[in-house]
């Protein structure tokens, strides 16, 4: 019960004592101690990271703890080998041991705790050899063996289910890595011995040796190419010819497509607003012969070549302007708007977005508004509004194209993309992880926008927050896009896709209250915790609905499951991970009147982003960033 969980803690807390004298004992129960969570009254969580416990745990302690669903005791300078009684908390989920000075074998009872998720021992001076005991652990998801003394090679039947995260770096380890494990990349076997797999591959396969890697392998044969081979590099080499050309042919057609729709002489073009009538232009863009992509502008510019040219110099009677808001940002007109190469961007709700290289390299992204049903004055009125916005967290729009049949909207371009085209997209080597700072740091954002936004009026709101409107920069700074446009659409664009984010009470896409909008923002945040994209589920598509998942493991105490994993190598932050989800939860709260405002949200944010500044200060910074000596200085 309760009261042996406590004499447990106090236990340790005498055995491995701790920088800072750890615990208000004179509160009775454990659960308000630091790092301590309980769960129908039962110490569940004990969280001890870096507090400079030292010395051996004994047994006795955690056999009594017997609730236990985390336990972290990383980064503290704890010796000899983890106690064989942990084998008692067969609750056990996550085990975070990393950066201590463990010794011996990694302990056999490890294997029965079959409820284990993550388990980290990385950075401690573990010894003898891995064993196929972990293939017991059907639930494990990460595990974290790296810079310890592991010798020996790893089982070749070694075979953990459901392995995400392996890293076994800067061990003694020879051997050649186990078919199961050749999944994982080269960065999770560095600074070992091994062989095959993702690494080179192992003496006496006969394969290719690879440049300078033939000193080591000894007799001459090994280096000579079998007939197959040398098949295959012919082979390769000619397809490899062939594609360049190719690439080559079709550049040149590109770049003689482009030339076609430059004959729109600019010269001839006298007014910084070029006039042209509204039915030519983008239309062709599109449906054009020039495929999806490439010189989309190039071939509307090509269409107006002919009347439209003469339209364009002498101003037909429907025509209409490039209308830009603010003073400065007339670098561009029409014109040049048209003869820019295109690229789609893709197809959001309210039309098509295109991004536009203009010719003096002015990158822009133009969207072509669909379904637009109301007036013409009544456009204008609404789309200067959404063009006065001005904040360092949006989007700015630039300027705007009305005419019967073609609405279009010029925003900056965004370099890199959306956020969700960052979470879901492209997972593979290369990409940039986005870590703890960086995600923090498109929250801020995002909160400020849309904290700006409705600062703008109460009945003011953005009404369509998703991942694929947060876009970011060069520098990763994020800035809020698509506000104001649900208001220009009509019902028939109604937004299927914003499905899991909508919050419960709106019934009408088009009108989303500041409290839905902070619903919408509170999933956001939960994607960009959890990494998973909410569901879309009124086209039944995959995924989850996102705040009934993660207020279901919350409720568990099963909280550090919810993170992305890339996140969880930054477990120094974990606290204000735990705080941000805590905010999307509130935020994601089903009744309006639970959800805090916007601004409420914002400082919450901001807080949390100075707390986690601070710990970067700290001197006790995470482990993955300390070296070897430091942990053994203590
Ligand atoms: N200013 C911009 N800079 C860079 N990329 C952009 C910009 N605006 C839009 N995009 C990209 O174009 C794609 C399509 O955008 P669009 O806003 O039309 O649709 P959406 O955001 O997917 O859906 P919705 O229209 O419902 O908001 C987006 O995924 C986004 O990455």
């Amino acid at each position: 019960d309760l009261a042996s969980d406590r004499s447990a803690l106090l236990a340790l807390r005498s055995a491995v004592g701790g920088r800072t004298l750890l615990w208000n004992i004179t509160e009775t129960s454990p659960c308000l101690w630091a790092g301590v969570i309980c769960e129908q009254n039962r110490v569940a969580v004990l969280r001890l990271p870096g507090v400079a416990l030292s010395g051996q745990l004994p047994n006795g302690i955690f056999g009594n703890l017997t609730r236990l669903r985390t336990l972290s005791l990383r980064l503290n300078a704890l010796t000899g080998s983890p106690p064989s009684d942990l084998a008692a908390c067969v609750n056990l989920r996550n085990l975070y041991l990393q950066g201590n000075l463990f010794s011996g074998d990694i302990p056999e009872f490890l294997f029965t705790l079959h409820d284990l998720v993550r388990l980290n021992l990385a950075s401690n001076n573990f010894s003898g050899e891995i064993s196929s005991g972990f293939n017991n652990l059907t639930r494990l998801k990460t595990l974290f063996l790296e810079s310890n003394s592991l010798t020996g090679s790893i089982p070749p039947g070694f075979d953990v289910p459901s392995l995400q995260q392996f890293n076994v770096s800067n061990n003694q380890l020879n051997g050649s890595v186990p078919s199961k494990l050749q999944t994982f990349s080269k960065d999770s076997f560095l600074g070992t011995s091994l062989c095959g797999g993702p690494l080179d591959s192992c003496p006496g396969n006969a394969t290719i040796p690879s440049a300078g890697g033939g000193a080591g392998g000894g007799s001459n044969n090994k280096k000579k190419l079998s007939g197959g081979a040398i098949a295959g590099i012919a082979i390769g080499s000619v397809l490899g010819f062939l594609l360049l050309v190719a690439i080559l042919i079709l550049l040149c057609r590109k770049k003689s497509s482009s030339k076609k729709g430059s004959t729109v002489d600019i010269a001839t073009v006298k007014h910084p607003e070029v006039e042209i009538p509204g039915e030519k232009s983008v239309r062709e863009v599109e449906n054009g012969g020039y495929g999806n992509g490439y010189s989309v502008a190039a071939a509307a510019a090509a269409a107006m070549t002919g009347t439209a040219k003469a339209e364009a110099n002498g101003g037909g009677a429907g025509a209409k302007k490039l209308v830009f808001f603010g003073n400065a940002a007339r670098v561009f007109d029409l014109e040049d708007l048209l003869r820019a190469s295109a690229e789609v961007l893709g197809k959001g709700t309210f039309g098509t977005a295109y991004k536009a290289v203009l010719e003096m390299g002015t990158v822009v992204a133009v969207k072509r508004l669909k379904d637009v049903t109301i007036t013409e004055k009544e456009f204008r009125d609404k789309i200067e509004s959404v063009g006065a916005m001005d904040h360092q967290n949006l989007v700015p729009l630039r300027a705007y194209y009305f005419s019967r049949d073609e609405k279009l909207l010029v925003y900056d371009y965004m370099a890199m993309g959306s956020l969700s085209a960052l979470l879901h997209g492209n997972k593979g080597a290369g990409r940039t992880p986005l870590n703890w700072e960086i995600r923090s740091a498109i929250a801020l954002g995002a909160a400020r926008g849309i904290e700006y936004l409705h600062s703008q009026g109460a009945n003011i709101s953005h009404g369509n927050i998703k991942s694929s409107n947060i876009l970011l920069t060069k520098s990763y700074d994020a800035r809020v896009s698509d506000f104001g446009l649900a208001h220009l659409v009509g019902p028939s664009a109604t937004p299927n896709r914003v499905a899991g984010y909508r919050a419960p009470e709106v019934t009408d896409p088009r009108k989303v209250s500041q409290k839905a909008d902070v619903y919408s923002f509170g999933v956001l945040l939960l994607e960009l915790l959890t990494g998973k994209a909410p569901t879309h589920a009124l086209l039944n598509e995959e995924g989850v609905d996102l705040p009934r998942w993660v207020q279901s493991i919350v409720r568990e105490e099963w909280t550090s499951e919810v993170f992305d994993l890339e996140l969880l190598r930054y477990q120094s932050v974990e606290e204000e991970m735990v705080q941000l989800l805590q905010l999307a939860v509130d935020c994601a709260a089903q009744y309006p009147d639970k959800r805090p405002s916007m601004s409420e949200a914002t400082r919450r944010i901001e807080e949390l982003c100075r707390s986690s500044l601070r710990e970067d200060q700290d001197p006790q910074p995470d482990y993955i960033n300390v070296a070897a000596d430091d942990v053994s200085s203590r």
